[in-house]
């Protein structure tokens, strides 16, 4: 049985139409070649037992369990959560534009998803990135963490935000770490990168920036921030070894944990700890 046979005769079980093949997006391939294809089977958008009662057959019928995305990006290898995040993006994408913001009339998708077209002026609409900036700040010995109220409970982590209309990275990295915590930038260098699909896509830059000498005093931002502090060095070492919220929420013996690995403010980090005399760039 060919494979898109064997889809449909799957589909067919879990009561939905073939036709919702047409909907799927290239997200990368095989060593092999091998097109791979993600699809939204929209069980999360409904909450009626039905939708329920597939799920579960689903898991039975492929020997496998659903888990949140968010869970399942940082518990898998590299690879698999880079195309996860790329699926989950791409859907996202395709899910909220079905429509021409200039004729209202619906557009449509390219077979591999990479595009939706409106039919009636062939206006082009391509997936968006959105950039932010997330910024380990130091002050030479110690580096800022900081709390959202949105986090989950005990983590912290570097500073983030999105990059406004007409801005460079470094200008956005300025004005982020003025407005969320008072502070001035002195050197900033550029680390690392990486694609984040929540809330919509972005594309994580992640830079490493130090403050003037003695100007180090922390106006915090209460509307955006829950709590920014200096941590030292050895602090920020012994909670990376013993990273692992439940653990730490249990025995108390670290006051807070920083995010998992697959997160690039994780490594952000990690090399500060471990690249101590990394020397910046003038901003
Ligand atoms: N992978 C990682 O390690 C980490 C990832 N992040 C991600 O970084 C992102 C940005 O961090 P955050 O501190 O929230 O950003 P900001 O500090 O920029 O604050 C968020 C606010 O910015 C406004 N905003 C401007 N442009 C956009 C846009 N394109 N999409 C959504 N909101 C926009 C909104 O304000 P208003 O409501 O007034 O319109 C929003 O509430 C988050 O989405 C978060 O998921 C953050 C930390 C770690
Ligand atoms: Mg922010």
């Amino acid at each position: 049985m060919s494979l898109r046979h064997e889809l449909e005769r799957l589909l067919s079980k879990f009561g939905q139409d073939s036709q919702i093949l047409e909907d799927s997006v290239l997200i990368g391939c095989s060593e092999e070649q091998e097109a791979w294809f993600a699809l939204d089977l929209g069980l999360n958008s409904s909450s009626s037992i039905n939708a329920s009662l597939q799920k579960a057959e689903i898991e039975t019928a492929l020997q496998g369990s659903f888990i949140k995305l968010t869970k399942a990006l940082f518990e898998l290898n590299v690879k698999d959560a880079s195309l996860l995040s790329t699926a989950q993006a791409l859907l996202r994408w395709h899910d909220a534009h079905q429509f021409c913001s200039r004729s209202g009339q619906p557009t449509k998708k390219n077979v591999s998803g990479s595009k939706r077209v409106c039919p009636s002026n062939n206006i082009i609409y391509y997936p968006q990135v959105a950039p932010v900036v997330i910024t380990l700040v130091s002050d030479g010995t110690r580096c800022l963490l900081v709390r959202q109220s949105s986090f989950p409970k005990g983590m912290y982590s570097a500073l983030a935000g999105f990059c406004d209309i007409g801005e460079s990275l470094e200008e956005t990295v300025r004005r982020e770490i003025a407005e969320e915590v008072g502070l001035e930038v002195d050197r900033l260098h550029y680390s690392a990168s990486q694609h984040w699909p929540f809330p919509n896509s972005t594309l994580m830059i992640a830079c490493h920036a130090t403050v003037k000498p003695g100007q180090t005093e922390l106006q915090v931002n209460l509307r955006e921030l829950e709590a920014a502090a200096w941590f030292s060095r050895d602090e920020v070492a012994t909670v990376l070894r013993r990273n692992n919220p439940s653990n730490q929420q249990q025995s108390g013996a670290v006051p807070f944990w920083l995010p998992p690995k697959l997160a690039i403010a994780h490594q952000l980090i990690k090399e500060w700890v471990e690249k101590p005399t990394c020397s910046p760039l003038p901003a």
